[in-house]
C-alpha cells in the first residue's frame, strides 16, 4: 500500500462543489465546517478557470479543509489544490475519454505533476441522463460489465479509485455491494442522488467514500446531515 492511497483510506464523506453553480458564503462555510473529509471542485460543463479559482479562494480564505480539483477541462487546471483527481471513463465508447486526453495532458504537464498529489479515478457512469454520460459517449453497462470494470480498475490498471457514478440519480445499492466485494486495495467511491442521511448510510455500508453534490444546491440542511450520519456509521 502506498502513502498515496493511505490518504484516501482515511476519508468517508466528500462534498463535490460545482464551479458553474452559485453558492452563498453562508452555505459554503457550512459545507466546509460540516466535518466532511474533503471538498472536490468539479463538474462536466461550463467549467472555467475563473469559476474554479473563485471557489478555491473562497474556501482557502477561511477554512483548512483539503481541496481537490477533479479535472474535466484542461483550461481549468491550476496550481494551489491539495490533490488532483483525474477521471478515466471506463465505460466510454471512445478511447479518448478513457486514455487519450489524459495521455496528452501528461505529455504537456509531466514536469508539474507531483505523483503523491494526483489520483486517477476509474469512472463507471451509470445514469444515462447525466451530462457526463452523454459528454463522454458512454454505453450503459449491465451488472456483469460493472463488475469486470471494477476488476480491471484494481487488477489491470491498479487505480487508487473506482468511482460508481450515478450523478443526479440515486443508484442501486445491491450493485454497489457487489462491486465492494471485488475491490480490496482500490477505494470504492459512490456518488449520485444522495439527498438524505438514510441514503448516505445505505451506500456507505458498501462504498469506502460517498460523494454528495447536487443536494448542496437543492437542500443544504439535508445535505449537511449526511456527514454525521456517515461518520457515525
Ligand atoms: C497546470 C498544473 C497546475 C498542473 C498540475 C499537475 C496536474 C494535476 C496535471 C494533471 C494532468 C492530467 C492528466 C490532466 C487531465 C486533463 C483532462 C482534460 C482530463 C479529462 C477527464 C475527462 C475524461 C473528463 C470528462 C468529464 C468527466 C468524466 C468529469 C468527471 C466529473 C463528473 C462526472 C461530474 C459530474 O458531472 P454531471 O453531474 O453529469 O454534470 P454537472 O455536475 O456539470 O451537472
Ligand atoms: O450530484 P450528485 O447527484 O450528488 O452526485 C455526486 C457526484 O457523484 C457527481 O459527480
Ligand atoms: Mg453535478
Amino acid at each position: 500500500m502506498t502513502n498515496q492511497s493511505n490518504v484516501l483510506n482515511e476519508w468517508k464523506h466528500i462534498f463535490k462543489l460545482d464551479p458553474a453553480k452559485e453558492i452563498s458564503d453562508e452555505d459554503l462555510d457550512a459545507v466546509c465546517e460540516s466535518g466532511t473529509d474533503a471538498i472536490i471542485i468539479g463538474g462536466t460543463d461550463n467549467i472555467t478557470l475563473d469559476g474554479v479559482l473563485d471557489l478555491l479562494h473562497r474556501i482557502r480564505r477561511n477554512h483548512q479543509i483539503p481541496c481537490i480539483l477533479e479535472v474535466s477541462e484542461e483550461e481549468a487546471l491550476t496550481p494551489g489544490f491539495d490533490y488532483y483527481f483525474i477521471p478515466m471513463v471506463l465505460n466510454s465508447k471512445e478511447k479518448k475519454y478513457m486514455m487519450d486526453v489524459q495521455h496528452q495532458a501528461i505529455k504537456e504537464y509531466s514536469d508539474l505533476m507531483e505523483f503523491s498529489e494526483i489520483f486517477f479515478e476509474g469512472y463507471c457512469i451509470l445514469n444515462e441522463e447525466a451530462k457526463a454520460f452523454t459528454y463522454t459517449n458512454c454505453f450503459m453497462p449491465d451488472a456483469a460489465d460493472v463488475q469486470a470494470y471494477a476488476y480491471m480498475a484494481e487488477h489491470v490498471f491498479h487505480l487508487p479509485i473506482f468511482y460508481v457514478e450515478y450523478s443526479g440519480k440515486y443508484g442501486d445499492p445491491e450493485l454497489v455491494e457487489t462491486v465492494s466485494g471485488i475491490l480490496d486495495d482500490t477505494q470504492l467511491f459512490y456518488g449520485g442522488g444522495i439527498e438524505t442521511k438514510e441514503q448516505a448510510v445505505e451506500m456507505k455500508q458498501y462504498a469506502d467514500v460517498v460523494i454528495v453534490g447536487n443536494s448542496i444546491y437543492t437542500n443544504i440542511e439535508e445535505a449537511l446531515q449526511t456527514v454525521e450520519a456517515v461518520k457515525n456509521e
